[in-house]
């Protein structure tokens, strides 16, 4: 936790005034049991009033003095803290967006979410209690010492009770410990079911798995539940078990103070400003205890915070990155192999081709052939295990990656749309775009005609991930996206399942136009979307299995007949 504490620096000045008020407060409080034996001892014994007078405002000031260093130093840790959890978050933010597809899959994003959010609100708390790290041990040596001062004998028993509250403590939070870590990694899975509930709302609706996924909620709930139960469980006996031995420990101070004010060897006043003391060194170890609790949970937070900011994306921009010229588009895959990682089998293997500006590559194949990971490994989401990617001559892993993607116009299987205007959903693919660029983009992708019966055409809102369009809708609109970018590579994944057939020819046949100089890969299920397509790559599990033009492939590639004759069954049945 202590590594994350970096994130304070710009908070020093801050954090230096709060230990200074918080010292001058605990070493107010120290000081008022001492005003007061004096009071009683010398004010009241000797019916002295203006003594007592005197003495008592004395106290008032010293007692409002600590109440305004705890109103300062509590108001500059806030700022603090705050400042601390905001910049801890964009930190957090601007890692995770550095990491390639790789280290996702190895987080997962609802974990990703929670390591965010409630981590990192975990450690704030913890900055937000600091005030207390200082007070309480000040409070409880300043405490001691007071105790010895007023009476040695008296302060033993004193002594002798912090030692057993102490091992009381140690061996409740050897038990609480492991369940805080625990707990965290329970939130996670409550994030997760709950994540996969509510974007999959719509099939667990169709298939009337409410019921199912209610028990799957509940069960992580329970599990969080149980958990945090034990955890205070533990907890509370730490309160009662304290009080206990701090109550006995005041009847043995007053029994003991008692014969030595029989004795004259103690006086009265100091008797009550003694217990006052055992008060205050009571009260500073309540408050280490609250310490001891918050620091093992905050800690089992800051590792999994600092798992995230330690863990340095696979995908790396080289050091002496190229740019890619505009206007060079051709790709090239030598002998591309690679595995997913933890995955048995590699998805793809010895895949070769290129393509070549101003003409279309198809790559067709069944599901989970490994037509979207020779995708991801074009736009270099994750590195290939073996071979060469290459673009416009240049080796992939030399290309500045900002400068490969400014080259490519993706548009990816499942579309996916930001918050905000149409128009602002096609300029995100490139900022400057115009309005004019924005429309013929929009008519381009088939998208206009729809975006324009909008209320407020292209100045209309989305809801949120766009779910007030349909698929073929939000399809359209993303493949708008990709053209307002004017990339030299433009690959569709899959990108024309949603449309029907005459919208797909029509789309098709506007970005023949639209694209001649640039290298187009699409993805596609549908023969006719790619029949006409300069070279067609067929895979199967992984490999090559043909690649040619339609009537090449209808001649030599057996694997292409077999999905052309499906298709054209399938069609002929409907
Ligand atoms: N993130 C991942 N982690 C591990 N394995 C993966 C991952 N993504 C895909 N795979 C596996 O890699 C193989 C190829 O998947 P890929 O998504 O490339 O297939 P695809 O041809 O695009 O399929 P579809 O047409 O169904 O989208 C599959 O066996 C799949 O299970």
């Amino acid at each position: 936790m202590f590594k994350l504490f970096r994130f304070l620096k710009p908070y020093k000045v801050g954090v230096s005034a709060v230990i200074i008020f918080m010292l001058l407060q605990s070493l107010a409080q120290l000081y008022l049991p001492t005003l007061l034996a004096d009071i009683v001892d010398i004010g009241v014994v000797k019916g002295d009033v203006p003594y007592i007078l005197k003495f008592g405002a004395y106290m008032l000031i010293v007692a409002l003095s600590a109440g305004v260093c705890v109103v300062i130093a509590s108001y500059l840790l806030a700022r603090a803290a705050t400042g601390f959890g905001r910049d801890l978050r964009r930190s957090v933010f601007a890692h995770v967006e550095s990491f390639s597809l790789g280290e996702f899959d190895k987080l997962g994003t609802s974990s990703l979410i929670t390591r965010t959010t409630n981590d990192i609100a975990q450690v704030q708390q913890v900055i937000v209690m600091m005030r207390m790290f200082i007070g309480a041990p000040t409070m409880l040596v300043g405490g001691v010492i007071m105790a010895v001062y007023k009476d040695f004998n008296l302060a033993l028993v004193l002594i002798a009770i912090i030692p057993i509250l102490a091992i009381s403590i140690i061996a409740i939070m050897r038990k609480g410990i492991p369940l805080f870590k625990a707990l965290q990694v329970k939130i996670d899975q409550i994030n997760l079911v709950l994540r996969e509930n509510l974007t999959g709302i719509r099939v667990i609706r169709a298939f009337n798995r409410s019921e199912h996924e209610q028990h799957k909620f509940e069960k992580a709930n329970r599990d969080y539940t149980q958990t945090a139960i034990k955890v205070n469980n533990i907890m509370a006996t730490m309160m009662p078990l304290m009080m206990l031995v701090f109550n006995l420990g005041v009847v043995v101070i007053l029994w003991y103070g008692g014969i030595r004010i029989d004795n004259n060897q103690m006086q009265i006043g100091d008797l009550m400003a003694f217990i006052q003391y055992a008060m205050q060194i009571m009260f500073s170890m309540f408050m280490m205890t609250m310490i001891f609790v918050m620091i093992p949970r905050a800690s089992a937070s800051a590792v999994r915070i600092n798992e995230v900011l330690n863990m340095e994306s696979i995908v790396r921009n080289p050091e002496s990155a190229k740019t890619l010229p505009r206007g060079r588009g051709a790709v090239e895959f030598h002998q591309v192999s690679f595995s997913y990682p933890g995955a048995e089998q590699p998805a793809i293997r010895d895949i070769s081709f290129r393509a070549e500006p101003g003409e279309v590559t198809a790559i067709i194949g069944g599901t989970g052939s490994g037509k979207t990971t020779l995708i991801n490994l074009l736009l270099r989401f994750y590195d290939v295990d073996s071979g060469r990617i290459e673009v416009g001559g240049e080796p992939l892993k030399s290309l500045d990656l900002d400068s490969l993607r400014e080259a490519i116009g993706y548009v990816p299987q499942k579309a996916v749309l930001f918050s905000g205007t149409f128009a602002d959903n096609i300029r995100y693919g490139r900022e400057e775009a115009n309005e004019t660029e924005i429309l013929h983009a929009a008519q381009i992708a088939q998208a206009a005609e729809f975006i324009q019966e909008m209320k407020d055409s292209f100045q209309s809102v989305l809801a949120q991930g766009g779910t007030n369009l349909s698929g073929g809708q939000k399809q359209r609109l993303s493949i708008a996206r990709a053209l307002a970018r004017k990339p030299s590579i433009y690959v569709f994944d899959d990108s024309f399942s949603a449309l029907d057939f005459k919208t797909d020819a029509k789309l098709r046949a506007a970005l023949k136009a639209e694209t001649k100089d640039a290298t187009m890969i699409i993805v596609a299920q549908r023969v006719s979307t790619i029949m006409d397509a300069d070279r067609i790559l067929v895979l199967e599990d992984g490999r090559i299995a043909g690649m040619g033009t339609h009537a090449e492939l209808m001649k030599s590639c057996k694997v292409y007949q077999e999905i052309v004759a499906s298709q054209l069954s399938e069609e002929e049945i409907a």
